[in-house]
C-alpha cells in the first residue's frame, strides 16, 4: 500500500500533459494572434514570406513538445514537467518575432509574464534567473541589431526606454517567483514530513511494536489474501500457530525485561526462517501466527522444525541456564477452505502439543 500523499505516476502525468497543452494553446495563441494583427496591419517585417514559415517552425516545435509526453517520453527525464525547456522555446519564439514586429514589440514582449506564470510553481529559482537573463539580455540585442539595420523604421531612445521598463518588470517579476520558490520548497518538505508521520502511524497501527510482527487485524486481512491467491492454485499455503512454553514462569522467575528479552528473540529466529513471501503475527502476548506459501506440507514441517531448534539453542545473559522452548500446530490449507477454519485447525494442533508434553511440532491431519 502506497502511503505518501504524492499522486499517482498515471495521474501526475495526465495533468503535465493537460498543463503544457493548455500553455501551448494560451500562451501560443496569444502570440500568433497579436503577430498575426501585425501582419494584417502591415506592421510585420517580411509579410506573409517571413510569418508563416517562423510560426510553423514555432508551432512545430510546440507539437514536439507535447509529441514527446502524450508518447511518455518525458518520463524518463530528470524533470518530466519539461517546464523550463518549454519556456526557453516559448521565449525564444517570442524574441524570434520582436525582432520583425517594430510597431508592437513591447506587446509581444510582455507575453514573457505568461510564460513566465507557467512555470511558477514548477521551475526553481535559478531557472527563473538565467530565463530572465536570457530574456532580458536577448532583448536589448535584438535593439542593438534593429538600430543598426533599421534605423529609419524604429526610435531607439523610446526602445529602450520600454527595455528598461521591461527590464525592471522582469526583475519584479523573478523576485517574486524567489519568494514562490522558496514557500514551494518548504511546503515539499512539508509534505515529504507528513509522507513519513502517516507511514509511522500506518506501521504503528499494523506492527507490534516490541516483535515487529504484524497485529491480529492486519495479519488476518493478509491472511485472506494468501487464502484466495492458494485458492487460485498460486501456492499451497500452510498456517502454524506457535506459542512459547511455560512462558507465565520465564516472568515469574526472571523478570517482565527478561521475558520481553525473550520474545524479541523468538522474533529474531522466526525471522532468520522466513522467506519473503512468508509473514509472521502476533497474536496476543505470547501466541503468533506464521503464513507460509510453500510447494509442500515438508517445507513448512522443516521450516518449523527449524525454528523449534533455534529457539532451544538460544542462551541468554541475563538468565543464564535458562533453554525457551516453542510449541507449534500446523494446518495446511485445504481447496476452498475459509481463512477461519484453517485458523481453527492451526490452533487445535497447537493446542495438541501443548497438551502432549510441549516443545514440539503437530500437523493436522483432519483434512
Ligand atoms: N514479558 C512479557 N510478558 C507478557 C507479554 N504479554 C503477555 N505476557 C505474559 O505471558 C504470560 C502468558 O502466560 P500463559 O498464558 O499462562 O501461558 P504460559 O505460561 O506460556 O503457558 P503455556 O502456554 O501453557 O505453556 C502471562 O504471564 C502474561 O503476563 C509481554 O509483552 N511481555
Amino acid at each position: 500500500m502506497d502511503h505518501t500523499l504524492a499522486l499517482h505516476p498515471a495521474a501526475m502525468q495526465g495533468q503535465r500533459v493537460r498543463r503544457v497543452l493548455f500553455a501551448i494553446l494560451a500562451g501560443g495563441g496569444a502570440h500568433t494572434l497579436l503577430c498575426w494583427i501585425t501582419l494584417q496591419l502591415d506592421f510585420f517585417r517580411g509579410g506573409d514570406a517571413v510569418f508563416y514559415p517562423l510560426f510553423a517552425i514555432i508551432w512545430g516545435g510546440h507539437l514536439l513538445f507535447l509529441t514527446f509526453m502524450l508518447l511518455g517520453l518525458n518520463r524518463r527525464l530528470s524533470e518530466p514537467a519539461m517546464i523550463f525547456p518549454l519556456m526557453v522555446w516559448s521565449t525564444t519564439g517570442l524574441l524570434v518575432t520582436a525582432l520583425v514586429v517594430d510597431q508592437a514589440r513591447l506587446c509581444v514582449m510582455m507575453i514573457f509574464f505568461a510564460v513566465v506564470q507557467l512555470g511558477v510553481l514548477q521551475a526553481s529559482l535559478r531557472q527563473f534567473v538565467v530565463l530572465a537573463l536570457y530574456c532580458v539580455l536577448s532583448y536589448a540585442v535584438i535593439l542593438g541589431v534593429v538600430g543598426v539595420y533599421w534605423p529609419e523604421v524604429v526610435d531607439l531612445r523610446g526602445e529602450w526606454m520600454q527595455w528598461g521598463l521591461f527590464s525592471v518588470m522582469v526583475a519584479a517579476v523573478t523576485l517574486l517567483a524567489s519568494e514562490i520558490s522558496a514557500i514551494r520548497s518548504l511546503l515539499g518538505k512539508r509534505n515529504q514530513q507528513l509522507a513519513e508521520v502517516v507511514e509511522r502511524i500506518h506501521e504503528m497501527a499494523v506492527k507490534d511494536e516490541l516483535t515487529g510482527f504484524y497485529r491480529r487485524r492486519h495479519a488476518m486481512e493478509l491472511l485472506a489474501k494468501a487464502c484466495g491467491q492458494a485458492s487460485r492454485g498460486a501456492f499451497s499455503l500452510a498456517v502454524a500457530y506457535v506459542d512459547l512454553d511455560h512462558f507465565k514462569r520465564i516472568n515469574d522467575q526472571y523478570g517482565h525485561s527478561c521475558g520481553d528479552s525473550v520474545l524479541v528473540r523468538f522474533s529474531e529466529v522466526v525471522r532468520r526462517h522466513l522467506g519473503g513471501q512468508d509473514f509472521a503475527a502476533r497474536l496476543g502476548g505470547e501466541e503468533f501466527m506464521l503464513v507460509l506459501p510453500v510447494s509442500d506440507r515438508d517445507e513448512a514441517v522443516n521450516l518449523l522444525e527449524g525454528i523449534l531448534l533455534g529457539m532451544r539453542s538460544q542462551r541468554y545473559d541475563e538468565a543464564p541456564g535458562l533453554v525457551v522452548t516453542v510449541s507449534a500446530g500446523l494446518a495446511m490449507l485445504d481447496a476452498h477452505e475459509s481463512p477461519a477454519s484453517v485458523v481453527r485447525r492451526a490452533d487445535q494442533a497447537l493446542y495438541r502439543s501443548k497438551e502432549s508434553g510441549r516443545d514440539r511440532l503437530t500437523v493436522d491431519e483432519s483434512q
